[in-house]
């Protein structure tokens, strides 16, 4: 029988405290959606009362499976747990759960809270007890945990016992500093267990300041712990927090820790873990961390020929797990440090069969690595790939040309004396032999532009009135306002299929038409089941 950890997700409280990071109360909702359905135990949605987000937030319970936890401090000294506001907040709001944080090493309690030993823990008490009295759950992050520990364990184990004796369902060891190691981990949870506290009752909530979080929670978990706190792709105060992201692989995949423990992440779960973490990225409109443990782009990526040539015949002698479990894949990358071996299995993959021979994959290649270079990034426009491949293989029809466009933003004042910005486009295409020209304003330019030139394309006018842009991103590649562009354009259809094509100039409108260009083509590519593949997987 496997022993049950218990995973709490402190995204939405200690990840709103990463630098850069503020999040509308419409991002929560679909964060914590997100967690919700991808199966952790507890979602912490931030601390009612702390600003109005928090408190919008708390309105409404947030998760169906996940217990909905309030964050907030213990009660202030002075007094009483009734008469204090701020704790009133948190047991008004709609948690299933109150997790306090409270101070647990005697020297915080000295220096921040300027009060005595007893009425920390007196405040720890009263508060446990009014979340129970409110009949919530109650989790004490004992903060400074292991610090104070160090310092005066008698104080910092009252606190946790104080708590524990209380009624709190889980105590929770806080590295808050992020400068503990591992081994003092293990020590210290061995010890607060000896004094009384059972295991199934604690929790590790660690920071990454020594690049630890990670190998400090498995290292509570091996000394007996059972919930562990972390965050989505590791984000939270200074350095951030334990990463779920690598912790939940590590947990479900690693016999030392799968074969004693069991999670609510189901395989199937774990299988979208990737898409989780990179929709996460996308949501904080960030490039994803390529090299993420176990979910980043490069987790699985080979370039080095020798590599390359070994997994295909067996991948497990370059891989720790199947990256098919956590959602990633295989890839076999075209570089300085490739053969044709990467790029023939990379097409291959696509559907496009080329012999080693053939001098136009010497061509591709070159043209690839050239652009790249220049600023392309093939890795996130599939569909941009496979044309540059496609036409280079000479398989691309020529389904029409562009003559020329012309875009134009005007500001001005309206008949009613307000400020309105315009945007028109106009565009002339060439579809057999015929030019045609089209006018059309839009939100902006690049909407312009794209109205204009999908206005009038002759015999393929029809075919692509289903396709719909659906994400636009721009990313600088260097700065100031002479630097270059890259944009990114995914796009679908009515059969649901979605693509990515990218374009890159030192202006963003041209780097924006490529990128439109290239969905276009893509889509005639695809009705006529000339391309698509990748799209439709
Ligand atoms: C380790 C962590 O990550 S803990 C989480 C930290 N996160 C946050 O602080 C984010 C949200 N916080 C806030 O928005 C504000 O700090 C608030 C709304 C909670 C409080 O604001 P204010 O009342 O203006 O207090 P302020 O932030 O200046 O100081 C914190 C106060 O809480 C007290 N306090 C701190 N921890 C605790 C605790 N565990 N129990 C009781 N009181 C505490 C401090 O002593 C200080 O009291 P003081 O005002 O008498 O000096
Ligand atoms: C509670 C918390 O976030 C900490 O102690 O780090």
């Amino acid at each position: 029988m496997k022993e049950r950890l218990y995973l709490y997700d402190t995204t939405l409280r200690d990840g709103q405290q990463t630098p850069g990071i503020d999040f509308s109360v419409e991002d929560k909702i679909a964060i914590a959606r997100m967690l919700d359905e991808f199966g952790l135990d507890y979602v912490e949605g931030g601390y009612p009362g702390a600003n109005p987000t928090d408190t919008a937030f708390f309105t409404e319970k947030r998760t169906r499976h996940a217990r909905f936890s309030a964050f907030g401090m213990t009660k202030r000294v002075g007094v009483s747990a009734s008469n204090d506001p701020g704790l009133a907040l948190l047991l008004q709001s709609r948690s299933d759960v109150v997790c306090y944080v409270a101070k647990s090493s005697q020297y915080q309690v000295r220096v921040a809270l300027g009060c005595t030993d007893e009425e920390n823990l007196d405040a720890i008490r009263a508060s446990v007890e009014a979340a129970i009295a409110a009949g919530k759950e109650a989790i004490i992050d004992c903060e400074h945990f292991f610090d104070g520990f160090k310092a005066n364990a008698d104080y910092t184990l009252a606190c946790a016992l104080t708590a524990f004796e209380a009624g709190a369902r889980w105590v929770v060891l806080c590295d808050t500093n992020g400068g503990t190691q591992p081994a003092e981990v293990r020590e210290i949870v061995g010890k607060v267990i000896a004094a009384g506290i059972p295991g199934s009752h604690l929790g590790i909530h660690a920071h990454d300041d020594t690049g630890q979080a990670v190998a400090n929670s498995l290292a509570a978990v091996e000394a007996g712990a059972r919930q562990i706190q972390g965050t989505l792709n590791g984000i939270g105060e200074r350095c951030g927090n334990a990463n779920l992201v690598t912790l939940i692989p590590t947990l479900a995949l690693k016999p030392n820790y799968a074969d004693r423990f069991e999670t609510g992440i189901t395989p199937e779960r774990l299988a979208t873990i990737a898409h989780l973490s990179r929709s996460f990225d996308e949501l904080l409109n960030r490039a994803p961390n390529a090299q993420a443990p176990y979910v980043g782009a490069s987790a699985f990526a080979t370039k080095a020929g020798i590599h390359a040539s070994a997994l295909a015949k067996e991948p497990s002698t370059y891989e720790h797990v199947e990256p098919e479990s956590i959602g990633n894949r295989r890839k076999v990358m075209v570089s300085d440090q490739g053969g044709k071996a990467n790029f023939i299995a990379e097409l291959k993959r696509r559907g496009i069969e080329v012999s080693r021979d053939d001098s136009r994959l010497d061509t591709l290649i070159a043209m690839v690595k050239e652009r790249e270079a220049e600023g392309y990034a093939y890795e996130g426009a599939d569909a941009s790939f496979e044309l540059l491949a496609r036409r280079t293989l000479g398989t691309v029809p020529d389904f029409f040309s562009v003559e020329s466009f012309r875009c134009m933003v005007e500001r001005r004042f309206d008949v009613n004396g307000q400020i309105k910005t315009v945007s028109e486009a106009i565009v002339k295409v060439v579809v057999e032999g015929e030019v045609r020209m089209s006018v059309a304003e839009g939100h902006g330019p690049v909407n312009a532009l794209d109205i204009a030139l999908r206005k009038d394309l002759g015999r393929y006018q029809s075919e692509i009135e289903d396709l719909e842009l659906v994400d636009y991103k721009v990313r600088i590649l260097n700065g100031g306002t002479e630097a270059i562009t890259r944009v990114l354009i995914e796009s679908q259809d009515a059969s649901g299929a979605r693509w990515w094509t990218v374009g890159v100039s030192d202006n963003v409108i041209d780097a924006s038409f490529q990128a439109l260009m290239d969905s276009i083509v893509f889509k005639l590519m695809k009705n006529r089941e000339l391309a698509g593949l990748v799209a439709a997987e």
